[in-house]
């Protein structure tokens, strides 16, 4: 295997490769951004006009979507995979996967597009270097351009697989979320407001088709056997290849929520009423309290069906604690 195939290894021990571009024997070459960014592009015959974006360990413990990233990787660099795309593969925060931590002074993924223009350290640094890497990749007119942004949980889930669409995209289309079921997602949920997430940006700046993707529990690298990623992984295999993979029209089986609140903790006197043990898309108890925060801020269960996603009282001050969702139709969300 070609030495750049080696792309996870390179990046956990901060090395830089000894050459930056490599030609596979089948022709592709593969090109060393910078740490943790390795460009493929493919022979110009078998090119399909698709730019693929595909990121994992935007936080630091969330192995297992780097895992199938090197796996599709080594694939190419010996030539087992034949991509008819052009790629691009990130590994989003190298010091954090270092440290087996989600940041290492500041969650990375509220960073993009200038999220939050008074922070500095190590992963402001890199939210532009990877800005400036997607933006030059993006940079070819006419030609699709996707994105999908693989991360897991920090808790458990009763959905174990799903998608979030990024704050200001332009609505999914049916075919979009097709894509994602085959993908293996069970639900996909949409996002209002403003987010500096690296999806947000890559739709919102560059105008990709996005989505974040939750793959289901974050685990430490080499322990993420109970993760079943067999359907994502023939999916991008799929697209790699330029083998658009047929769509079902039927859409019966896969569930639509929408953000109807964000809880944000504003302060150091933020409580947040649920266990620990409480799983992501928990249906939430009508009337119950969820979080009371200085000022007289609370937040008391209003919407019917409401469930929680992503409750975290430990985010910093100004972040979100936790996402109130409730249920969605698709023709209230499609065209
Ligand atoms: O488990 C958690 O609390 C967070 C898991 C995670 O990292 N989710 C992403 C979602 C990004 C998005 O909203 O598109 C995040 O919080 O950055
Ligand atoms: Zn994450």
């Amino acid at each position: 295997m070609l030495a750049l195939g080696r792309l996870l290894e390179l990046t956990l021990t901060g090395r830089e490769p000894s050459e930056a571009i490599q030609l596979c024997a089948d022709g592709c070459r593969l090109q060393w951004k910078t740490e943790g960014v390795l460009e493929v592009d493919p022979l110009g015959g078998r090119d399909s006009g698709l730019d693929l974006l595909l990121s994992a360990g935007i936080h630091g413990d969330e192995t297992a979507p780097v895992e199938l990233l090197e796996r599709l990787l080594h694939d190419i660099a010996s030539c087992r995979l034949l991509p008819a795309v052009r790629l691009l593969l990130v590994l989003g925060n190298p010091a954090a996967l270092r440290r087996g931590e989600r940041f290492v002074s500041y969650d990375l993924n509220r960073l993009f597009g200038g999220g939050e223009p008074s922070v500095s350290g190590p992963e402001a640094l890199r939210a532009v270097e990877l800005e400036l890497q997607a933006e030059l990749f993006f940079a070819q007119p006419q030609r699709r351009r996707l994105h999908y942004d693989l991360h897991t949980a920090m808790r458990g889930s009763q959905i174990e697989q799903f998608a979030l669409h990024p704050c200001g995209a332009q609505p999914p289309t049916r075919e979009q979320l097709a894509r994602l079921q085959a993908g293996g997602m069970q639900a996909v949920l949409l996002q209002n407001g403003t987010s500096a997430t690296f999806s947000a940006f890559t739709s919102r700046r560059l105008a990709a088709e996005a989505f974040t993707l939750e793959l289901g529990q974050a685990r430490p690298f080499g322990e993420n056997t109970t993760i079943d990623l067999s359907r994502l992984e023939a999916l991008l295999r799929a697209l790699i290849e330029g083998r658009e993979p047929p769509v079902a029209g039927d859409l019966q089986q896969l569930q639509l929520f929408r953000v109807a609140r964000e809880v944000v903790r504003h302060s150091d006197a933020f409580r947040l009423y649920l266990d620990d043990s409480v799983e992501n898309f928990t249906e939430l108890v009508p009337g119950s309290l969820l979080a009371e925060d200085g000022d007289g801020r609370s937040w008391r269960v209003e919407e019917r069906g409401a469930r929680i996603v992503f409750p975290n009282p430990k985010v910093r001050n100004g972040l979100r604690a936790g996402l109130i969702v409730v249920p969605a139709a698709l023709d209230d969300v499609c065209d």
